[in-house]
C-alpha cells in the first residue's frame, strides 16, 4: 500500500495546521515523528513513536477534520497504531517508490509555504514604531525594499519578545510581495542544525545544499541556540559565503551582539559585522501605551486608556508580556461577563500572570534603589532613612519602599529595617500607597520607568 499524492497533501496540510496551532516544542515532539501509514475508507493510518503519544493525537481530530475537508472534501477519520502493533518498515519500503515520484505534484500553495516558513501574521504595518525599535525597524524596511545592499547581513538582536522574529518574517513577507518569485527560508538556528543532521544522516546533503544556497532571503532567528553539532558550524559557514558572494541577503537575529557569541568561531563573528548590527530595546511607557492601543484594536476588545495606561505601568518587559496581560484580561472579562473592563478588573486578571510576579533580582541591592530614588527625587540618603516626614520626603521613601519591595522581593520588617528599623505596617501602608497612586499617575508612572532603567 502506498500513499497517492493526496493523501501526502493531506499529511503535509495536517503537520502545516499542526505547526501553526501548536507551537514549535509540541509539533517537534508529537507530529514530526508520526507517520501517515495509509488512507482507506476515510480513515487515516497514522503510526505513532511511542504509544505514549496516544492521548495527545487523540486531542487533534480538529486538524485531521480540518485538512481532510480541504483536501479530500469529506470527513476523514483515524486510527492510532504504535510500534507494538505494526512493522513501520513494511509500511516504508511499500511507499518509498511513492515518496520520490509523486511528492512533486503537491499543490503549490502548501508545498511553498511548507518551504519559507514565513509566518503571514507578521509584517511592517502591524509592528508598533517605538523608541527601542526605531533604527532597527528602519533598516529591516531599507532590507525589504534592496535586499542583498548595503545591509548584508542584517543582525539583529535583543532580549526576548521584542520583535525580533516580527521583523524578520516582516522582511520576508514584504519581499515575497515585490517578487513572489523569490526564494525564501525563515528558519529557526535549531531547525537548520535538524535539516542538516537529517539530511547527512539519510544521505540527503545535495538537497540540503541545493535548498539553501540557492535562497535569495536567509532569515537565521535565535543564532544563540545554535547547537555546535559536527559539522553544522562549517556548512553554515559554507552556506553564508556562498549566499553572500551571490548578493543573497542574510539576516540574522540574536539575544545578543556578535561579538558575545563566544561559541562562534571569529571568522564567523566577524561576517556577521560585514553588513549592518542593530539592537531592540525594551519600550518604554509611551511605546507600551502605543502598542497595547495597537493590540486592543487588533484583538477588537474593549479597553478604556485608564486601564491600558495602567496596564502599561506595571508590566515593562516586552511586548510578548502586554500580548499575554491582553489576552489574559480578555479571557478574565469574557469568563466573569465583565464588559467594561476597569483598574480593578484588570488588577485581579493581571494577579495571575507570571509576568506580574515578583522575581527577584538578585544583581540589585536594597542600597542601590535608595541611592537611586534619592539622587531622582534629589534628597539625601540620610533624609531617606530617617524620620523625618514632610512630603518631600516621605514620598520618595515611600516610592524606594515600593520599588524594594517590587524588585528585590524581600520580605515587609526586612525593608523596614532598612529605613531605620521601621514597623512592617509602614512598609504595607507605603506599598498601598505607591501601587494605588500608580493606578491612574501616569506621572508616576513615567518616574517608576526610567528610576527602574536607569538601575537596570
Ligand atoms: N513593536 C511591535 N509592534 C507590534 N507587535 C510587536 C512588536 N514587538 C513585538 N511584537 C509582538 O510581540 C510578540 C513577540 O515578538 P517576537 O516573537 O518577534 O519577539 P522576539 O524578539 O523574536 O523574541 P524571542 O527572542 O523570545 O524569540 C509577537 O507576537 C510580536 O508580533
Amino acid at each position: 500500500m502506498s500513499l497517492t499524492p493526496n493523501d501526502q497533501k493531506f499529511w503535509m496540510r495536517v503537520k502545516e495546521l499542526a505547526k501553526n496551532n501548536l507551537g514549535q516544542a509540541p509539533y517537534d515532539f508529537f507530529i514530526e515523528p508520526a507517520k501517515l501509514l495509509e488512507i482507506t475508507d476515510n480513515n487515516a493510518k497514522i503510526y505513532l513513536e511511542s504509544n505514549m503519544h496516544q492521548d495527545f493525537w487523540r486531542k487533534q481530530e480538529d486538524l485531521i477534520k480540518t485538512a481532510g475537508f480541504e483536501i479530500f472534501s469529506t470527513e476523514i477519520n483515524f486510527s492510532l497504531y504504535s510500534a507494538d502493533e505494526i512493522n513501520i518498515a513494511d509500511y516504508e519500503n511499500q511507499s518509498k517508490a511513492a515518496d520520490t515520484t509523486e511528492i512533486d505534484t503537491i499543490a503549490p500553495v502548501v508545498a511553498s509555504e511548507l518551504k519559507n516558513g514565513l509566518n503571514h501574521k507578521y509584517n511592517f504595518e502591524n509592528f508598533v514604531q517605538g523608541e527601542g525599535n526605531r533604527m532597527t525597524l528602519g533598516a529591516a524596511i531599507a532590507v525589504a525594499n534592496d535586499p542583498g545592499g548595503m545591509y548584508n547581513p542584517l543582525f539583529i538582536y535583543g532580549g526576548p519578545g521584542l520583535g525580533k522574529t516580527h521583523l524578520m518574517n516582516a522582511i520576508g513577507n514584504e519581499i515575497l510581495i515585490n517578487n513572489p518569485a523569490s526564494r525564501i527560508k525563515y528558519v529557526s538556528s535549531e531547525n537548520f542544525v535538524n535539516d542538516y543532521v537529517q539530511s547527512s544522516r539519510k544521505n540527503q546533503m545535495q538537497e540540503f545544499t541545493d535548498q539553501y544556497r540557492t535562497l535569495d532571503l536567509l532569515l537565521l532567528d535565535d543564532i544563540q541556540f545554535f547547537a555546535k553539532k559536527e559539522g553544522t558550524i562549517n556548512e553554515f559557514f559554507q552556506t553564508f559565503n556562498t549566499l553572500h558572494d551571490k548578493g543573497a541577503q542574510i539576516v540574522i537575529s540574536s539575544d545578543r551582539p556578535p561579538n558575545e557569541l563566544n561559541e562562534f568561531e571569529e571568522r564567523l563573528k566577524s561576517r556577521f559585522g560585514w553588513g549592518l548590527t542593530t539592537d531592540i530595546t525594551a519600550p518604554n511607557y509611551e511605546d507600551r501605551m502605543a502598542i497595547l492601543l495597537n493590540k486592543v484594536d487588533e484583538m477588537a476588545i474593549k479597553v478604556p486608556s485608564e486601564t491600558l495606561s495602567y496596564i502599561a505601568g506595571r508590566i515593562d518587559s516586552n511586548v510578548r508580556d502586554l500580548e499575554g496581560a491582553l489576552k489574559n484580561l480578555k479571557f478574565y472579562a469574557n469568563t466573569y461577563h465583565i464588559d467594561v473592563i476597569d483598574i480593578d478588573t484588570a488588577s485581579k486578571a493581571l494577579n495571575t500572570l507570571e509576568s506580574t510576579k515578583i522575581v527577584p533580582d538578585k544583581d540589585i541591592s536594597s542600597k542601590q534603589i535608595q541611592e537611586e530614588v534619592a539622587s531622582f527625587y534629589k534628597i539625601s540618603i540620610a533624609d531617606m532613612v530617617s524620620k523625618k516626614r514632610p512630603k518631600e520626603i516621605a514620598y520618595p521613601r515611600q516610592v524606594a519602599m515600593y520599588l524594594i519591595r517590587e524588585i528585590t522581593g524581600k520580605s515587609l520588617p526586612a525593608i523596614g529595617k532598612e529605613f531605620g528599623g521601621r514597623d512592617h505596617t509602614t512598609v504595607i501602608y507605603a506599598h498601598k500607597q505607591i501601587s494605588d497612586k500608580m493606578k491612574t499617575d501616569t506621572g508616576l508612572q513615567k518616574e517608576m520607568d526610567t528610576i527602574k532603567s536607569n538601575l537596570r
